[in-house]
């Protein structure tokens, strides 16, 4: 406690005197939001020129290739250093197996390919887990009493990891809190000549009710055999496990850990920056965006305001960079200011 209490109680320190003026508020400003922060999350369709809303994350739209590929370009224009993608998947691809996982002409290796040929630049991530091509909506393969097989699963999540980066993907991110998943998608890349090809793990991901728009938008909502992933993913009242779990995935090769969901959890992106010192990003998940949209919508809190105030808290939190369905929004937002 309190080296700045040597200075002197008020008078002598008046904190509000820094504050009085705008040239000093940002002298003494600890963090920054700029663009280079932001990933963009985007959910990928079949077809041509086909866009579709999803009710529950409003501003939200699924897009075949074609104008993900145009959205794409603005969002260099903008800045946005790099987006993630999810496929939606017809129900007639999903299987008990997952094998629409690693088809090289899969949508999200499409999308992959059509992206960073319009668009070299932009840092392209893929999502790895087996959720959206399983019937059933877990993120693995299931035993005959519905318990996701741990190491059956990474055999087929290093085949799905291999076919993104055949495609070109910049960076894998395994979502799925398989146990070893990151090592041997790390060996997998090597032995296949990928070793640039980033991983971003979902390190510490939390089973949390925030995900519900998400399944909602990838359609997997209605199928999620057995209703929830408590049986892989994390119980929301520990932290100690989430600095074991980032740091495994550090040492099995990961490059980059993160935290999901992002505001609910930032005691954790402090943990874990604060102990690992790896880059380390956040999530602000589609329960995230949804409420802060249905709150703008009622006129209950300022958008542009509270868009940048959420974003800013993840920088204080020690982030490196959020992942945001505000990320396009918010880069127009910085641009403008
Ligand atoms: N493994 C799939 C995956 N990848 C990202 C999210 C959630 C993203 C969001 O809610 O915005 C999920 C959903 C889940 O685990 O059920
Ligand atoms: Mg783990």
């Amino acid at each position: 406690m309190s080296k700045s209490l040597h200075r002197g109680p008020y008078p002598h320190t008046r904190m509000r005197r820094m504050r009085s003026d705008d040239f000093s508020r940002r002298l003494m400003r600890e963090n920054i939001l700029t663009v280079n922060d932001l990933i963009y999350p985007m959910f990928v369709l079949e077809g041509q020129g086909e866009k579709e809303t999803v009710a529950s994350m409003p501003g939200v739209e699924r897009l075949s290739i074609d104008l993900l590929v145009q959205e794409a370009k603005e969002l260099v224009q903008l800045g946005i250093p790099a987006i993630a993608l999810f496929p939606v998947t017809p129900q007639s691809a999903k299987s008990e197996f997952a094998e629409e996982a690693y088809n090289p002409n899969g949508l999200a290796q499409r999308a992959v390919k059509a992206i960073k040929d319009a668009c070299p630049e932009l840092g392209v991530i893929t999502d790895v887990a087996l959720d959206p091509f399983t019937v059933h909506g877990q993120d693995g393969i299931l035993d005959a009493n519905g318990y996701v097989l741990n190491d059956r699963t990474i055999e087929t999540l290093v085949k799905q990891a291999a076919s993104h980066a055949d495609a070109g993907v910049d960076i894998v991110a395994p979502s799925d809190m398989m146990d070893g998943r990151i090592g041997a998608v790390r060996q997998a890349l090597e032995e296949n000549g990928h070793v640039n090809t980033k991983i971003m793990a979902y390190s510490a991901k939390y089973a949390s009710a925030y995900y519900g728009p998400f399944r909602d938008a990838v359609g997997s909502a209605g199928n999620i055999k057995g209703g929830d992933k408590f049986s892989y993913q994390m119980d929301p009242a520990n932290s100690d496990e989430a600095l074991h779990e980032c740091a495994l995935d550090l040492a099995e090769g990961a490059d980059m850990i993160m935290v999901k969901p992002g505001m609910p959890y930032l005691d954790v992106v402090r943990r874990v920056k604060d102990e690992l010192l790896a880059p380390t990003y956040a999530y602000q998940v589609s329960g995230e965006y949804a409420m802060h949209v249905a709150a703008f919508e009622n006129g209950w809190l300022n958008r542009e305001q509270v868009i940048l105030e959420s974003l800013i808290s993840f920088k204080r939190a020690g982030a490196d960079g959020i992942l945001s369905y505000f990320a396009k929004e918010a880069a127009q937002l910085l641009q403008k200011k």
